[in-house]
C-alpha cells in the first residue's frame, strides 16, 4: 500500500469567509495568512503548509480529497495502477503543485465526482502550529482526519478504494435511520474515508477532526453553542473506531465531527465485523430540535 494517509482536503462553499471563520472560531484551525491575504484561505491542523483549502463554490462539499503518498516510486505505481484500471489520470501542473505545496502530484475524476490527488513531497511549514485555540490534533501517521462521502452507488466507490486504491475495507454499520455506512483505511486511523448510500445525491456527509482528549471534544462543544452552530447529532461513543465525538453542521451544510480515543488499527490482526448502532449516544438533532435551546439552567 503505497497511499499512506489523507493529506488535504479542498472545501467548496458559497461562503467561504463564513466558512474560514467558523473554522477558525469553533474548530481551531490555524489560517496560513492574515485577513485578507491569498493564504487565509488555507487552514492548518499540524505541521502540514495546510489541511483544509477554502473555496467559492455553488453548493457546499468536498471539491478536492489529496492523499498522501509514501515515495516518487510509489505515486508512479499508483499512477500505472489507475491507468491500468482505465482511470484517466492527469499530471499535475507547476502552479497546482505549487498551490498545494507539494514535488509531485497527479489527479483523476474519482468516487462522488470528487477530483482525487495523489502527491508526494509536501512541504512542511518551518513556522510551528499554533491553534488560537489551543487545540491539539491528533494527525501524524493517522492522516488528517476522516471524509465521509455519499451516494447512491457507494459500493462502487468501496470496490474501487479497495480493489484500485489498496485500502481495507475496516467495518460496515447498518443504522436503522442512517443508512449503511462502508468504513475504509490505509493506515492505523479505523477509516481515513467512509461512503453511505444515499438515495437522493453524491455529496459531502462529514469530516472528522479528531483532538486530543475529551475535553477538548466538549470546549469544541461549548463553542459550537456559543457560536449558535446547529447540532447535527449529540455526544455518543462510536461501536467500531470508539470515537467519542458530536457532529455540527458548517456553514457549507455538510457536517463536522470532532472526537477524540478513536482507537487505532494493526492491519496484521484487525478483524472486520458489521454494526448496527453506536456504543451510546450519537443521536440525530434536527435543526431547530429544541433539545439544546431553552434548556439553560434545567439538571
Ligand atoms: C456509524 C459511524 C461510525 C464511525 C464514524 O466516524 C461515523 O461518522 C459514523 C456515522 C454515524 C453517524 C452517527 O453515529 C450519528 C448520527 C449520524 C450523524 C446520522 O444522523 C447519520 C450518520 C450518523
Ligand atoms: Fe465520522
Amino acid at each position: 500500500m503505497s497511499i499512506r494517509s489523507l493529506g488535504y482536503l479542498g472545501i467548496g462553499t458559497p461562503d467561504p469567509d463564513g466558512w474560514v471563520a467558523y473554522a477558525n472560531d469553533v474548530i481551531g484551525t490555524m489560517p496560513v495568512g492574515p485577513p485578507g491575504s491569498p493564504q487565509e484561505r488555507k487552514l492548518r491542523l499540524d505541521e502540514h503548509p495546510y489541511r483544509f483549502s477554502v473555496e467559492s463554490a455553488e453548493s457546499g462539499g468536498v471539491t478536492r480529497i489529496g492523499w498522501e503518498i509514501g515515495d516518487p516510486g510509489g505515486l508512479e505505481q499508483m499512477a500505472l495502477r489507475l491507468r491500468t484500471h482505465a482511470v484517466e489520470v492527469h499530471e499535475g501542473t507547476p502552479e497546482e503543485c505549487a498551490d498545494r505545496q507539494v514535488d509531485h502530484m497527479v489527479w483523476f475524476d474519482g468516487p462522488c465526482a470528487v477530483r482525487t490527488e495523489l502527491f508526494t513531497g509536501r512541504h512542511l511549514s518551518p513556522a510551528p502550529f499554533v491553534s488560537p485555540l489551543g487545540v491539539t490534533f491528533v494527525t501524524g501517521d493517522q492522516g488528517m482526519g476522516h471524509v465521509v462521502l455519499k451516494s447512491p452507488r457507494a459500493l462502487e466507490a468501496v470496490d474501487f478504494y479497495r480493489d484500485v486504491m489498496g485500502f481495507r475495507l475496516s467495518d460496515v454499520t447498518h443504522l436503522p435511520l442512517g443508512g449503511t455506512f462502508y468504513f475504509m483505511g490505509c493506515n492505523p486511523r479505523h477509516h481515513s474515508i467512509a461512503f453511505v448510500e444515499s438515495r437522493k445525491r453524491e455529496g459531502t456527509h462529514h469530516i472528522l477532526c479528531e483532538v486530543s482528549d475529551m475535553d477538548a471534544v466538549g470546549r469544541a462543544h461549548d463553542r459550537a453553542r456559543a457560536h449558535k452552530v446547529p447540532l447535527m447529532a449529540t455526544l455518543g461513543r462510536h461501536s467500531n473506531d470508539l470515537m467519542f465525538s458530536f457532529y455540527m453542521r458548517s456553514p457549507a451544510g455538510f457536517g463536522i465531527e470532532v472526537g477524540s480515543e478513536g482507537r487505532r488499527v494493526d492491519d496484521e490482526t484487525w478483524v472486520s465485523r458489521v454494526y448496527h448502532s453506536d456504543i451510546w449516544g450519537h443521536h440525530p438533532v434536527n435543526e431547530g430540535d429544541d433539545a439544546y435551546a431553552g434548556t439553560e439552567g434545567t439538571a
